[in-house]
């Protein structure tokens, strides 16, 4: 225990030797650590002092950057004031530039960049200068700074140093940043300088080129004003020669037209006067026309034999015609051929041998050589009467097949195509004379005593006609206005083929009807009315037949019944004319009744009586004479 307890005492003795010993080292270390504060508190006033000489020096530097920042802000103003009456007078230069286009526009503009040049440069000088100057008085700054913080650095503790670096430095790192944005400023300042520098350039350079542009164009539109101008010079000096011979010519002009009117007014003065014997010349053309008519009769008749050329003479029969001396009438002798049965003509012996001899007068007698274009000579005159307001009415009458269609409608030379050439020539002059007829027309056929239109749908529609002055029994009958030749042949063609036809003895196609062609002549009168004033009507009359020669039953034989009772009551209405009867049986058949207005009064007349020199065809020509003879020669009352 006691070696226990001697080795407790002895390490606690240890220990305690170790405690003061390292009391003692540690009071050593405290007591020279007060004598180095001690030392360092000593330095501390002088430290501070120097501090505060180095803060006042860095106020004074603070207070100079301001200076200058105050320079700089004053130097921007004036450059910008420079710029600004640089701008100004620039404009003024422009704008007189403007108004003078003169060349010095571009030595101005060169003088002007250069001033402008030198003075951004001068400017630029000085901002380096400064520039210059100032980064100097940093860097001096910087390294007395530098010299003192090493100095104090060395001097100072650690902690102090360090504090006093951290501030030092931050204030340089203030000036640095300070310096930086300076720098920038003055860059972007400098920036701003070039892009003016260049905006002016530009603004030089498209100024130019404007200029001389406007110039240029100006230039052209001077020369282009310059041609037109010695142009219109030229035009005035052509121009005004022209006005004087044109002046020296309308004195001319002006006697050769006043000579003209008095001229023009003698010749209307003569035309009237013209137009007035015209007038009356045309009445008394009329009056002796009528009158010629007249003595020739009202009512005439002409006879046309047919040719047989093909057939040998001894088949046909004699036929002499010769001129009457006494009454202008033309008469003609048929003689019967021998062995002729007058009830057979079938039974007609093929000799030339002549026993009994007839004779006929008539108007006119149309042998076998004549044409179409003869027979129409001999009746344009009844033509002329219905253009001079009459009526008239043209028939053919004879046996069928004795060329009645032949002479009626024949394609071109017919009495209907010629009588209608003739009236559109007439109306033609007329409308030279300031007479306007216009032609009607209507194309029908009296079949038993039905009327049937001719006048085809499908060529023509028909019109309306403006007054109903007509017949009312034809008032359904198409009427159609008729302006040409042309218009007639198709009229012409297409009516053959509706007309009413049948396969007989003496024709194949023997028309079973009264074929009827009526010309409404008219005109207009001042109150627009249309006045009637002639009418022509070409009167193809249906083949006439005797029953006992032609054999027929049943339909045929009706027809041949209805055509010879209108025959027989034509004859009887124009004998009832001829001898002016108090009353004429025009109600008998449909075609007198129809033809009731054309027949009789001042209307004038003509029959055809067309016969065959044929044997066979004997006993109807014979007929024929006989009922055209009794017709042409009934005495007047
Ligand atoms: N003058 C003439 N010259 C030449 N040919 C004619 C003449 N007259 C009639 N013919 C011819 O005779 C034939 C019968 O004539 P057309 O048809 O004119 O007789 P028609 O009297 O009208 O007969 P129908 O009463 O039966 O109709 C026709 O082929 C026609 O061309």
């Amino acid at each position: 225990m006691a070696s226990i307890i001697q080795t407790v005492t002895t390490n606690t003795k240890m220990q305690m030797d170790d405690i003061s010993k390292l009391k003692n080292d540690k009071m050593n270390d405290l007591s020279n650590l007060n004598s180095e504060i001690w030392k360092i508190q000593t330095k501390i006033p002088d430290i501070e002092l120097k501090l505060e000489k180095l803060n006042l020096k860095l106020s004074n530097v603070k207070s100079n950057f301001q200076i200058l920042e105050c320079k700089i802000k004053n130097l921007s103003f004036i450059k910008t004031d420079k710029l600004n009456s640089i701008n100004k007078s620039f404009e003024t230069f422009k704008k007189n530039l403007n108004t003078s286009f003169d060349e010095k526009v571009t030595k101005l503009a060169q003088f002007y960049d250069e001033k402008v040049t030198n003075i951004i440069n001068e400017k630029n000088d000085k901002f380096k200068k400064i520039e210059d100057e100032l980064l100097k008085e940093i860097e001096t700054l910087q390294s007395s700074i530098n010299d003192y913080s090493d100095k104090i650095l060395n001097e100072s503790k650690e902690t102090i140093k360090s504090d006093i670096k951290l501030e030092i430095s931050k204030s340089i790192e203030k000036h640095k940043e300070n310096m930086i944005k300076m720098n920038d400023n003055i860059l972007s300042f400098n920036n701003d300088i070039v892009k003016l520098e260049k905006n002016i350039e530009d603004l030089n350079v498209k100024y130019n080129t404007e200029t001389k542009t406007k110039l240029q164009d100006v230039e052209k539109a001077l020369e282009s004003l310059n041609s037109d101008i010695q142009n219109l010079q030229d035009e005035e000096i052509e121009l005004n020669y022209k006005l004087s011979t044109l002046n020296d010519s309308k004195e001319e002009e002006c006697n050769k037209l006043l000579k003209l009117q008095e001229e023009t007014r003698q010749l209307s003065k003569e035309t009237i006067s013209y137009n007035l014997m015209i007038k009356e010349e045309e009445q008394y053309r009329r009056f002796l026309h009528n009158q010629l008519q007249e003595m020739k009769g009202n009512i005439r008749v002409f006879c046309r034999i047919k040719p047989e050329k093909n057939i040998d003479n001894t088949f046909k029969h004699e036929i002499q015609s010769m001129m009457e001396t006494s009454d202008l009438k033309e008469s003609l002798v048929i003689s019967e051929p021998e062995n002729h049965n007058p009830n057979n003509r079938l039974t007609a012996s093929p000799t030339k041998k002549t026993n009994k001899q007839f004779s006929f007068s008539f108007d006119k007698i149309f042998d076998e050589s004549s044409t179409n274009g003869e027979i129409f000579e001999e009746i344009s005159q009844l033509v002329q009467s219905s253009l001079d307001g009459f009526n008239v009415c043209i028939f053919t009458y004879g046996q069928t097949g004795s060329g009645k269609t032949y002479t009626m409608s024949n394609l071109n030379d017919g009495l209907i195509p010629r009588s209608m050439k003739l009236m559109f020539e007439r109306i033609k002059i007329l409308k030279s004379l300031n007479k306007d007829y216009q032609l009607y027309g209507q194309f029908f056929e009296i079949y038993g005593e039905k009327i049937n239109d001719l006048i085809d749908d499908s060529i023509n529609k028909g019109i309306e006609f403006p007054n109903k002055l007509f017949d009312s029994e034809i008032n359904n009958i198409k009427m159609i206005k008729l302006e040409s030749t042309n218009q007639i042949d198709e009229l012409l063609e297409h009516s053959t083929s509706k007309r009413s036809t049948a396969f007989t003895m003496a024709n194949d196609a023997s028309s079973r009807s009264h074929s009827i062609f009526r010309v409404y002549i008219t005109t207009i009168n001042e109150n627009n009315e249309t006045l009637l004033i002639g009418t022509l009507n070409l009167v193809d009359l249906a083949g006439s037949e005797r029953l006992s020669q032609s054999q027929v039953t049943g339909i045929r034989l009706k027809e041949t019944l209805a055509i010879n009772k209108s025959l027989s009551s034509l004859g009887d209405v124009i004998l009832n004319l001829k001898s002016k009867s108090s009353h004429i049986p025009y109600r008998n058949s449909k075609l007198t009744y129809i033809l009731k207005d054309s027949l009789g009064g001042d209307s004038k007349t003509l029959m055809f009586v067309n016969i065959s020199c044929l044997n066979s065809h004997f006993n109807e020509s014979l007929s024929s004479l006989r009922f055209a003879s009794k017709v042409n020669n009934t005495v007047l009352k």
